[in-house]
């Protein structure tokens, strides 16, 4: 019996939005350009063009800080360099427009040196790497007192027109400053809606579990880094030639790097439009408080982002995008997809008969410190087949997964696998093990709780399928087949015990591997859930895909399970046939107890 769920067509999306959203936003940018041109005044100019580059800054930032998750606090690193490099190309006769191209590169080649040590560390270092960085540069910038003019700054030579980007008229700024904005939104909806997007934010939410999807966590994270460096370079070469003097205690700025990350925070972290949001609401308050207040409150635009940064943060945790979000889904309950879960009988399929070797474990060693938590383990899995494996709590079974599928090197010992060609690999990381066809869950549930259900699967189904429409198909398929069909536009973190690890299998299912590990998968779920995964695994089976499964709940093992391997402490203590194994002397003692026996008589 298989749950399928049939759902009315999702609206016509561009790139993830609806059409009416499309048309809301493009009315609000037009809006936001068109207001200054009507009011024609001075200041009024200048807060829009501050408005437009801090916004463009702000989207930039996201890409790196939103949805890699990265905090780059030291941003203005950036910033500078695109400012520097441009005055001091048009010093030397060369057009900015040319000038913040090469800002631009040489900006993706220090966010690359700085982040690529950083990234392949957990903790707040990329954060404290850019705080420093920013130090540097800025002492750089005094040193190289010939280049950069040191403490006195540099002015940009008066060559007015657009070829120099400097102007005397009040529209041209206001035209380029919005232009960057557009790009730097474009290239962040971009992102955020394609591949790499997706691949983004599950590293950002769970990175063990996105590195099992096949994701190169490192690498997505130096794209996103790279791209962020790049445009903020190029809004930095602008607002160089928007302000005409720039010195180093300005361009590498703590306070304004931690600026434009709060208008992402305070707009909706990691989303394409809350720094937007962010800028809007924010850098008109400040710049008119400062307007009018003058010399007298030095300062106060600090205050006014710490208040509304509070009262985001007690009333909007997602930021305005968030309550945004809740109001445009209130207003879209009468269309949501009223998916209704009926029941199909499946027929029953034609096993497969079993095939020859897929996986071969050899004499796996491994040692946490003293403890001896694998020793001399080997095991064959055969195509096609179920192998259960099981043990007390703390066997070592976890530990073997573990080195089955790229996430613990073993002292000693091989993995091979045997991949679609006939040719026999011996896999070392998680992405050469995805790669090859061996997809794995986690004992311990981990979605990408931030992520609705469909867009969970489709990290998966990136694994083998770039295109998003390919890949949502894949997902939305798989759920189907996973009973998650009603469930395909929630938020994962809403889904029960039972909902995560059939979400977890989905995930793994969307892979399409040829080799799957369940760690555990139906610890935890109730009666009618155990039932339902069993026939779920055994389908899998039957659509050709050879399983390994640790479980304790003996009633699936027994069901399940070709062969049965018993591991107690780290050693295997017996394997063979479920019925044969589960009277083994040796495994009632250590494991099953004879309660169990009784159970089974
Ligand atoms: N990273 C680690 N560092 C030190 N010890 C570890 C580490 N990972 C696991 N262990 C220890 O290794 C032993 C085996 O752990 P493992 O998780 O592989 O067991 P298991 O059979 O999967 O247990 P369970 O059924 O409870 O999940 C345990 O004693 C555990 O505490």
């Amino acid at each position: 019996m298989t749950d399928i769920s049939l759902a009315p067509p999702a609206p016509a999306r561009l790139a993830g939005l609806t059409w009416r959203n499309v048309f809301a936003l493009a009315g609000f940018l037009a809006a936001l350009f068109v207001i200054p041109v009507v009011i024609d005044d001075d200041f009024i100019y200048h807060i829009f063009v501050t408005l437009f580059i801090f916004a463009a800054l702000s989207t930039a930032w996201n890409i790196v800080g939103g949805f890699a998750g990265q905090l780059s606090l030291g941003h203005a690193i950036f910033y500078g360099i695109g400012a520097y490099v441009g005055i001091i190309l048009m010093n030397m006769g060369i057009s900015p427009w040319l000038g913040m191209f090469a800002g631009a590169a040489v900006a993706v080649v220090v966010a690359v040196a700085i982040s690529y040590p950083c990234f392949r560390l957990r903790g707040p270092f990329f954060a404290l790497a850019t705080i420093a960085f920013l130090e540097v540069f800025r002492v750089l910038a005094l040193h190289f007192r010939e280049l950069t003019g040191g403490a006195t700054g540099l002015m940009i030579p008066l060559k007015f027109g657009w070829e120099w980007m400097v102007f005397r008229e009040r529209l041209p700024p206001l035209i380029i400053a919005f232009g960057m904005l557009l790009v730097c939104l474009a290239v962040a909806w971009w992102i955020r809606s394609h591949r790499i997007g997706f691949q983004l934010v599950a590293t950002r939410e769970r990175e063990s579990a996105a590195k099992a999807a096949g994701v190169d966590t490192v690498k997505v994270r130096l794209i996103a880094v790279s791209v962020s460096a790049a445009l903020t370079a190029m809004v930095g070469t602008f607002h160089a030639m928007y302000l005409t003097f720039i010195e180093p205690a300005a361009m590498f700025s703590l306070p304004f790097s931690i600026q434009i990350a709060m208008f992402a925070l305070i707009g909706g972290i990691g989303t394409v439009f809350g720094p937007l949001l962010g800028a809007v609401l924010l850098v008109p308050i400040s710049e008119v408080a400062r307007g009018w207040l003058g010399a007298h409150a030095l300062g106060l635009h600090g205050f006014v982002y710490g208040a509304v940064l509070i009262l985001v943060v007690l009333f909007m945790p997602n930021g305005l995008m968030g309550l945004l979000s809740r109001l445009n889904k209130s207003s879209e309950t009468s269309r949501q997809r009223q998916a209704q879960t009926i029941t199909a009988a499946q027929a029953p399929s034609e096993r497969p008969s079993l095939g020859d070797a897929i996986v071969k474990v050899e004499s796996l060693e491994k040692h946490f410190g003293g403890l001896h938590v694998t020793n001399n383990v080997g095991f064959t899995l055969r195509e096609g087949e179920i192998l259960g494996l099981i043990g007390p709590n703390g066997a070592g079974k976890t530990t073997v997964f573990n080195m089955i599928s790229g996430f613990l090197a073993p002292d000693s010992g091989s993995v091979s696998v045997r991949g679609a060609d006939g040719t026999w690999h011996k896999p070392t990381t998680p992405a050469d093990f995805a790669a090859i066809g061996v997809g794995r869950t986690f004992q311990i549930v981990q979605p990408f709780a931030a992520m609705t259900v469909e867009e969970n699967i489709m990290v998966g189904a990136f694994h083998r399928f770039s295109d998003v429409h390919e890949a949502r198909e894949v997902a939305r398929e798989t759920a189907h087949r996973m009973g998650l069909g009603p469930w395909l536009d929630a938020e994962a973190r809403g889904l029960t015990i039972g909902g995560l690890k059939r979400l977890e299998m989905a995930r793994v299912m969307a892979m399409k591997p040829r080799v799957l590990l369940l760690d555990e998968v139906m610890a935890g779920i109730n009666q009618t859930d155990v039932r339902r995964a069993i026939d779920l695994t055994l389908s899998i089976r039957d659509s050709g895909v050879s399983i390994i499964a640790i479980e304790h709940v003996m009633q699936a093992v027994m069901s399940l399970s070709d062969r049965v391997i018993v591991l107690s402490s780290g050693q295997i203590i017996a394997q063979g046939k479920p019925q044969e194994v589960v009277r083994d002397p040796t495994v009632i003692e250590a494991y099953l107890g004879k309660e169990f026996v009784h159970a089974q008589a």
